[in-house]
């Protein structure tokens, strides 16, 4: 070996002897900052999770979407607020969750833009400005005329899933509620938003989106902690990024699809096939709310995938636990078909105006819509303008903090038995046992200006599917049970037992 190689050697090892020194003396001045001198520092919970989000990581990526449980889990421990990650808080105080959505008209939401790759879309919009106009272009469309301006095809595609039930009648086969209302929702919201369906709910096995939006969710874990993965994806040809994750693969295909379908549009090509007057995607481009900016083609595929995503899964798993629980408990079938005995004594009839008078009906949707929790997510504000105060702390202007839906929905001071579907409970003039109205605590659709914009639509399908399928048919559970509809992920949206093989019930047509 010549000198020259030598003192190189040396040279190297001196500079990776260098590096990890620095490497040490930086990890160990980041833990003391973290744990010492931070903000947040003050804060209770896991040392852990306040020095590294490799704690939540662990929880969300390794354990699939079991960080919510853990923090559930922190705050018996811990109290009411919590340091979840190093730069994020976490309450959970079902009395604290209307003051703090409702708190400012000024909220920021950091975090969802990194989790769904449609980052411009309304949900994950970050900053309130922005969210403002763009849920102003989208807010007509969601009223309660437009609605009704749209319900005839809302009724078209009901009559489709009541034509489907007596074909599994007559083959006496199990029919998937969990794959069958994705497809319907599906239907529905494609019709409104493009003015064209896919026939999900015709197709023999239901295909529908509900798998890709599966995938989003679940991606989203990996996204929070890795934000490139997305970009990244996006700049990759599908063929590439399916070989290197093929589980990305349906929501490729939904992405690419919506994608081309926005490109034709704005090509010219007419899509639409009802007859509905105007579509959500016309009344975006037709926004005077909308700077030319949030009319690019990026910005409308990520709209397309927020709006269609947002009317798909929520209120096809409402209906999937109203079904499952109404269906296993005789009683409360009964008490329910009764009702809408007298309400639509025409078996063929269902009309929402009549349903919407069901008392009973109007419990079990509360009941559903109550454990089926919209978004089982943390869900960030940031209060920038000034600290937030709550209790004896003051949290720090800039600070994501979050709360948790199923947090209130299972607080078992304002609803007992929580875990249990008991419509009975919304009944009269419900409230909790200190006098105030539960209605307050049905947070499912969230609150503040960035509550739920499809509720009317929401409610409207969840009152004529479940108003036509209790007053014509009667069900019988095949091999399902109540895990089948309790949550066993956090992939943003709630999701059951990854082996659940669904809801599936054998149909029987009523003869009153
Ligand atoms: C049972 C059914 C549903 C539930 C429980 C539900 C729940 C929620 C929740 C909790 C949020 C608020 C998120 C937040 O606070 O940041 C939300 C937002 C939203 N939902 Fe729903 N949703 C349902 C059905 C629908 C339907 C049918 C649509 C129709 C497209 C829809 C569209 C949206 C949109 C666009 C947003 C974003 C609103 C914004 O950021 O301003 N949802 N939903």
């Amino acid at each position: 070996m010549d000198l020259g190689s030598i003192v190189s050697d040396l040279s190297l090892s001196r500079v990776a002897l260098l590096s990890l020194v620095t490497a040490v003396v930086y990890v160990r001045s980041l833990v003391v900052y973290r744990l010492y001198l931070h903000p947040l520092a003050k804060f209770p919970g896991p040392r852990l999770a306040a020095i590294t989000s490799w704690y939540e990581a662990y929880y969300e990526i390794v354990l699939k979407g079991q960080y919510s449980r853990k923090i559930s889990e922190l705050h018996d421990i811990y109290g009411p607020i919590l340091r979840v990650t190093p730069h994020e808080i976490h309450i959970r105080d079902s009395r604290f969750f209307q003051q703090f959505y409702t708190g400012s008209h000024r909220l920021n939401k950091y975090g969802w833009d990194k989790r769904f790759g449609s980052a411009d879309g309304l949900l994950p919009t970050v900053h309130w400005e922005h969210h403002k106009r763009r849920r102003a272009a989208l807010s007509s469309m969601f009223s309660r005329q437009s609605i009704l301006n749209f319900i005839h095809i809302i009724h078209r595609h009901i009559d489709t899933l009541s034509v489907r039930m007596q074909e599994f009648e007559a083959r006496k086969e199990p029919m998937n509620l969990t794959l069958a209302f994705p497809a319907l929702t599906g239907d529905i919201i494609m019709d409104y938003f493009f003015g064209f369906n896919y026939a999900q709910l015709k197709h023999p096995e239901f295909e529908s989106f509900h798998e890709a939006f599966m995938k989003v969710g679940a991606m989203g874990h990996l996204a929070t902690q890795f934000p490139a993965i997305f970009p990244i994806m996006n700049s990759l040809p599908d063929a590439i990024t399916g070989w290197l994750e093929p589980s990305a693969k349906p929501l490729l295909a939904l992405k690419r699809d919506q994608w081309n379908l926005i490109a034709r549009t704005l090509a010219g090509d007419t899509l639409k096939t009802n007859d509905l007057s105007r579509t959500i995607f016309q009344e975006i481009l037709d926004s005077k709310h909308l700077p030319a900016s949030d009319k690019t083609h990026r910005r409308l595929a990520d709209e397309a995938q927020i709006v269609v995503g947002g009317g798909v899964e929520t209120t096809a798993f409402a209906l999937t636990i109203a079904s499952f629980h109404i269906i296993n408990n005789p009683k409360v079938y009964a008490r329910l078909h009764d009702e809408l005995l007298c309400a639509l004594p025409n078996r063929t009839e269902v009309d929402l105006q009549k349903l919407e008078r069901c008392e009973y009906l109007k419990a079990c949707i509360m009941e559903s819509t109550r454990l089926s929790y919209g978004l089982s997510a943390r869900n960030p504000r940031t209060y920038d303008d000034a600290p937030l105060r709550y209790k004896e702390w003051v949290i720090p202007a800039g600070t994501t903090v979050a709360m948790t839906i199923p947090d209130v929905s299972h607080d078992e001071e304002i609803f007992p038995n929580s875990r249990e579907f008991v419509p009975e409970r919304w009944l009269g003039d419900a409230k909790t046992k200190d006098g105030v109205p539960l209605e307050r605590f049905m947070v499912s659709f969230g609150r503040g200006t960035r509550s739920c914009l499809g509720i009317t639509l929401a409610w409207t399908e969840l009152y004529l599917t479940l108003g036509m399928m209790f007053r014509r048919y009667k069900f019988e559970l095949f091999e399902a049970d109540v895990s089948d509809v309790e949550m066993g992920h956090d992939f943003f949206i709630p999701v059951t037992k990854l082996d659940s093989k669904g809801v599936r019930v054998f149909v029987t047509a009523t003869s009153d």
